[in-house]
């Protein structure tokens, strides 16, 4: 099952639902931890509400008999119930919040686990900012509802439940008026709690548009400084900030409103009370304490209605961003290891066959990329592709790599169709150099042994030395401990390919893919790269997706690929002999000096 992410996050509905019971799942494990928090946060809940009872007791036997022993008794009483109420709400915390921050680090994990093991397919069709934004944003308000907002709408249910029945209980009369008034005070309180819930999200939205702006801005700085592109920038950002202010801004007046109104409403209510309660005292139908709790349980229950609507607004949210998770955790990969996993042979050789190749992108339903190709590479051969931009070249590299499954046809690795075996056994004996290298935010030991932690440091000192790494390693300020990648040191296009090269030699893999750099280097460092490639392809079989021209005079063939087909094969004298797009694409692509090029080869105007 393929998903496209949904975007809308706030959509409530059934489905949202679904997501929270879901994500509810994910505490299964922890249901002795559970069950004692939600013990916890019954007690505390119903000792909030027996804080009434004990109101009534200090102020109808403790003041009301005018007796000091009466009065201390009723005090440690309260003292006790205070105490029950502080332990039980710390225990309820604490639980929760571990709850929260668990299942929050198992979601994260699990979901992350899942984004790895999506094939290739899927991050073509996915932002990376939309799956980062699901571990990081979504996850972080997860916390928040599982840690805190399903317990405390839960004990807030409670509250205005267990606060009406006590209230009827102690005064039934003025429980009717309470009932009949509280849509005067709720409605209010609703629609303009309604209207900041709307803004805070259209606030949120801003604020993320202006970090996506600086993302984008910091990660392209040298071309907005070479473009002198700094002013308008600047000015793009200043409207974004102003926007996101004035957003909040309105927020920040709607929910001042709320609070205004939410408090003149619940007081002048509970004045109300007051007066009429009085009234009944005065008569002698209701006790000073009667009304001390009745006005205790009023204010409990018009705080507890209050926050629902807020948490009600939370728990939508949340499940907005459980369903964006759980949807993700879902996705199936289209690369899957077989049930029962065909062993390559234990001897690596590097021999490939292709058998009638076809493919097509699913996102490119009507053209095939690769279109009837076949083929045998002999262990240890070198072999070349050459082709047109856009030939098919790197979709030959995914397939092999098993990135993708062809629509037709069948690819064999040392004798065994590549769908029967496990895609980690095929990854392994295969190593692919691209053509801008990745290099990682980790020193340059990490960066050469990239997983293998079994191997010592002297070997991969070693690997650097054959890929000619070593050198300029060695100069970096701290050696090999030097921090590399975006946020250390800036290596030049060839000294990065030196990493990947050595990388690729610890790996010791049997069949080698290279794309070469389009880009020339400068002669010293084209020398040590291809040194380097030079002992790197000693042994093996390698398919070299080819830019030099020493390259291809030293392959053993040369396959022309062109719209998905092979055209032509064979030696770089017989091809460059037959003409064709060989020669035409030879004395186009391939860095060399222009003596290198025949002559009469060199492009003429109108035929590339
Ligand atoms: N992920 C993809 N989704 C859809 N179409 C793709 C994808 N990758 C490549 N293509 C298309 O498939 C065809 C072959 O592309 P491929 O990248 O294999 O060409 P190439 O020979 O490696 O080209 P170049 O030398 O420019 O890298 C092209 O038409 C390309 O637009």
């Amino acid at each position: 099952m393929r998903h496209s992410p949904a975007s809308d996050t706030n959509r409530p509905g059934a489905r949202n639902v679904g997501a929270l019971m879901r994500l509810l799942g994910f505490t299964r494990p922890y249901l002795g931890r559970l069950v004692a928090a939600l013990i916890a946060l019954i007690v505390a809940a119903g000792s909030v509400l027996a804080f009434g009872q004990v109101i009534r007791v200090v102020v109808d036997s403790g003041l009301g008999t005018g007796s000091v022993e009466a009065l201390n008794r009723s005090l440690v009483l309260f003292l006790a119930v205070v105490v029950l109420t502080a332990a039980a709400m710390m225990v309820r915390s604490y639980l929760l919040n571990w709850i929260g921050e668990r299942v929050v680090a198992d979601v994260r994990k699990a979901v992350f686990e899942r984004a790895l093991s999506l094939d290739v397919g899927f991050f073509e069709t996915t932002r990376a900012g939309e799956i980062i934004s699901r571990l990081t944003s979504d996850t972080a308000l997860l916390q928040i509802v599982v840690g805190s907002t399903l317990a405390m709408s839960l004990r807030t249910s409670l509250l205005v439940i267990g606060g009406v029945i006590m209230l009827a209980v102690t005064s039934p009369g003025l429980t009717g008026l309470v009932l009949a008034g509280l849509p005067v005070v709720i409605l209010p309180a609703w629609i303009i709690g309604r209207r900041v819930r709307r803004l805070s999200r259209a606030s949120q939205d801003r604020i993320a548009d202006v970090g996506a702006y600086v993302d984008e801005v910091i990660h392209g700085i040298r071309t907005v400084q070479a473009f002198c592109h700094e002013p308008i920038d600047s000015r793009r950002y200043g409207d974004q900030v102003e926007a996101a202010f004035s957003v909040a801004m309105r927020r920040s007046l709607s929910s001042a409103t709320l609070s205004g109104v939410a408090t003149l409403l619940t007081f002048g209510a509970i004045g109300v009370v007051l007066w009429m309660g009085g009234h009944q005292v005065l008569e002698g139908t209701l006790s000073g304490g009667e009304l001390s709790a009745f006005l205790f349980y009023a204010i409990v229950v018009a705080g507890a209605v209050g926050s629902l609507s807020d948490l009600v607004g939370q728990l939508l949210r949340g499940a907005g961003a459980s369903e964006r998770l759980m949807e993700l955790l879902e996705v199936q990969p289209a690369i899957l290891p077989p049930e029962r996993p065909q062993q390559l042979p234990k001897q690596a050789q590097g021999r490939i066959d292709l058998e009638g190749l076809r493919f097509v992108y699913p996102s490119r339903p009507g053209t095939a990329a690769l279109d009837g190709l076949r083929l045998v590479v002999e262990p240890g051969e070198r072999l070349a592709l050459v082709g047109p931009s856009g030939a098919g070249k790197s979709t030959l590299f995914q397939l092999l790599l098993r990135f993708y499954d062809p629509n037709i046809g069948v690819i064999r690795f040392d004798g065994v169709d590549i769908r029967q075996v496990d895609p980690h056994a095929l990854r392994s004996r295969i190593a692919l150099v691209p053509q801008d290298p990745v290099i990682f935010g980790a020193n340059a030991w990490e960066n050469i042994r990239y997983g293998l932690d079994s191997v010592s440091d002297a070997d991969v000192r070693k690997a650097a030395e054959a890929a000619h790494a070593a050198d300029f390693l060695d100069r970096l300020p701290n050696g090999f401990d030097t921090y590399l990648g975006e946020r250390g040191v800036r290596l030049s296009g060839g000294e990065r390919q030196r990493i990947a090269i050595a990388r690729t030699i610890l790996r010791n893999p049997a069949l080698l893919l290279l794309d070469e750099a389009t880009s020339a280097l400068d002669a010293e460092s084209e020398r040590l790269v291809q040194d380097a490639l030079e002992t790197l392809m000693q042994g093996r079989t390698s398919i070299v997706i080819a830019h030099r021209l020493a390259t291809v005079r030293n392959a053993d063939r040369i396959l022309v690929i062109d719209q998905g087909r092979i055209v032509a094969s064979g030696r770089h004298e017989e091809l460059m002999r037959e003409g064709g797009l060989y020669a035409r694409l030879a004395s186009l692509q391939f860095h060399e000096p222009e003596s290198a090029v025949r002559p009469d080869l060199r492009p003429v105007a109108g035929q590339a």
